[in-house]
């Protein structure tokens, strides 16, 4: 059965995406947005208390890459605690009531299920072009920003491949197609991945500092703080190409550049010690924290709309 504290299969988070959709029909519905390249739905939860009118938006993504398993951990757990503390959080039911959140739990879901069956460190999608026999593109250097000028490799064998154009891959057209349909009401993006504790914002792509650099940063550096009030868990928040490396084709640089006045990427527990095999008895303390980290986020973007 499914599990907040395990990591679940994609059949039974499939299942879960359909229950707590049909949980509360004021507060969540579900939508998918296109299918995968081996013609899987990936679906879109979006919470928020309903309402006759668009309302200001955020966007969240986990399970860009495959091997992360703590992301969609964190986006299945982000989704029950915005259901279960709505009513009750005020903070939590404020955000509900003026904003939507749109919840991607697994982007890259032929990969996430590839990890489980097959090759558990695999990050990529699993796409296959006539010419080449190796498998996937990088769904992160995908992106059309800056688009495979650095960082990246235009090797199909690469496991950071950029692909042969940005958006090659259907799970990028599918949500860059949703993001740019409803980019005048997303007011900001956070994707989620693993591992380094960081807390990252544009730009990977260049050294270059963002037109918004001293608030993106000001932000991080407030819902770091939050994060670490809860265990001491200690994040590095900063402009991606100087913090982690620099990269191009990455989905926060692009919903910047798009307008995203608020792009995150988060890289999650831990530093090194388990990295993408962290034990399941961490799914609960890594999501209770960056629950505090992303509610500050949300909670500085609901205050400026
Ligand atoms: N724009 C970006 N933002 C964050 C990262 C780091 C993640 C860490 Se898994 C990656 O390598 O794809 C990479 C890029 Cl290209
Ligand atoms: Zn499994
Ligand atoms: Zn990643
Ligand atoms: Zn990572």
């Amino acid at each position: 059965a499914h599990s907040y504290t395990k990591y679940n299969s994609w059949d039974k988070i499939q299942s879960w995406i359909s229950s707590i959709a049909s949980s509360n029909s004021n507060l969540i519905s579900k939508q998918v947005i296109g299918n995968t390249y081996e013609g899987r739905p990936m679906t879109i939860l979006k919470l928020g208390r309903k309402s006759s009118s668009r309302k200001p938006a955020i966007f969240m993504d986990c399970g860009i890459h495959a091997r992360e398993w703590i992301s969609p951990a964190f986006c299945q757990w982000f989704v029950k605690e915005a259901m279960s503390t709505y009513g009750q959080d005020s903070q939590m039911t404020s955000l509900l009531n003026e904003m939507d959140v749109f919840v991607l739990p697994v982007f890259n879901i032929d990969g996430y299920d590839y990890t489980h069956k097959s090759n558990r460190m695999w990050r990529k999608t699993r796409s296959r072009k006539s010419g080449s026999s190796c498998i996937g593109t990088d769904p992160n250097r995908n992106f059309n920003a800056g688009w495979c000028t650095t960082g990246a490799s235009s090797n199909p064998c690469s496991d950071t491949f950029c692909g042969y154009s940005p958006e090659s891959e259907i799970e990028v057209k599918n949500v860059a197609d949703f993001i740019r349909r409803n980019k005048s009401i997303i007011k900001a993006y956070i994707t989620v991945h693993s591992y380094s504790q960081l807390l990252l914002f544009p730009y990977s792509y260049t050294f270059e500092l963002a037109a918004t650099h001293s608030e993106l940063l000001k932000v991080a550096e407030g819902a770091s703080a939050a994060l670490r009030s809860l265990y001491g868990t200690r994040y590095t928040s900063g402009p991606g190409a100087a913090t982690i490396y620099p990269a191009a084709g990455g989905s926060d640089d692009w919903a910047y550049d798009l307008g995203v006045k608020y792009s995150y990427t988060f890289e999650l527990r831990d530093t090194g010690r388990y990295g993408f095999l962290l034990p399941e008895s961490q799914i609960k303390p890594t999501c209770e924290e960056t629950m505090l980290a992303v509610k500050y986020i949300a909670a500085y973007v609901q205050k400026n709309l």
